[in-house]
């Protein structure tokens, strides 16, 4: 008798939108899980047009869509972490909010897409507040670019000891487990800087900055990897450190395709130099 070889797998859920570019995004998302040897799965929220050059259209998905999409994962396969991307609108946010809930979704990390990098706001102000008041208290690791900190914490960020408060306010406002300031939104060499926050330990996560304009996807991908390590097993902060480095590689590893900023490489192991 033929006896075929099965393996049981962590599986993680990614709940964002698509980029036609292929750099951000469900996309890359799900090339971080299966660096991780991770089964992933996806809630498609919001279809953009993009490329490395930027997004010219956007186009919501139906709410009983993005409800059907997380409930037909849940009730069959089961995840053991999920993260959320771009979620566009209120009424988007409350209805993950209501599936996260309905589902119990464990080991849940929030990036709270609602400022890019470069400071242009993405999201309207009534989503930014249901997903402050709605989405983020269920987050086990939020994690806010330097603009989007400044929103949840009401703190200016200019400097290393700015992030380190607007970590610890985020924190004690907003109810999370844990939150992580990214600093690519940050000058010089705070670029490559992190700062984590639990509650009790507030931790410094430095990786060398890595001089390239391919940094396309580098949020998406290190909330997708936090998901990864936690449906692995991992702790809250090995899960953000690990991550943290894999960021660092595929962003050493970036590919220089297209006219604008092209992606970080996922797979850097396997890529030719
Ligand atoms: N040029 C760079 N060199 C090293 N690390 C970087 C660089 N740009 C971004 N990062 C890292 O990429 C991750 C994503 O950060 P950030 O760009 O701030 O998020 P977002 O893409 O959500 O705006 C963080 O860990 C940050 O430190
Ligand atoms: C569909 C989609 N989702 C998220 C983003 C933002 O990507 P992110 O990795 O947070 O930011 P950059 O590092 O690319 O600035 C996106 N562009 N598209």
């Amino acid at each position: 008798m033929n006896t075929t070889k099965t393996s049981k797998v962590p599986v993680a859920l990614t709940i964002a939108g698509s980029d036609s570019g292929g750099g951000a995004g469900i996309q890359a998302d799900l090339r971080t899980f299966a660096f991780h040897c991770v089964h992933g799965t996806s809630a498609i929220t919001c279809v953009t047009a993009q490329n490395t050059l930027g997004v010219t259209r956007v186009d919501a998905m139906a709410k009983e869509a993005i409800e059907q999409q997380i409930k037909a994962v849940c009730e069959d396969i089961g995840v053991q972490a999920a993260k959320t991307g771009m979620l566009l609108n209120q009424e988007i946010i409350t209805t993950v909010v209501k599936q996260i809930d309905t589902h119990a979704i464990p080991n849940l990390v929030v990036d709270p897409v609602m400022v890019s990098r470069t400071g242009a706001q993405l999201i309207d102000d009534e989503a930014v507040k249901t997903l402050r008041d709605s989405l983020i208290p269920l987050a086990t690791v939020l994690t806010p670019n330097r603009y989007e900190a400044q929103i949840l914490s009401g703190l200016e960020i200019k400097s290393l000891d700015d992030m380190k408060a607007a970590a610890q306010t985020i924190h004690e406002k907003l109810k999370v487990k844990a939150v992580l300031v990214k600093g690519g939104g940050m000058q010089g060499s705070l670029r490559g800087i992190d700062i984590w926050f639990d509650g009790k330990n507030l931790e410094t996560l430095f990786t060398q900055l890595v001089a390239t304009k391919n940094t396309h996807g580098t949020g998406c991908t290190l909330s997708a990897a936090i998901a990864a390590n936690l449906a692995r097993g991992d702790s809250l902060f090995k899960a953000a450190r690990q991550a943290k480095e894999y960021v660092s590689y595929a962003l050493n590893n970036a590919l220089d395709i297209g006219k604008g900023q092209g992606p970080v490489g996922h797979f850097f192991p396997l890529l030719k130099k």
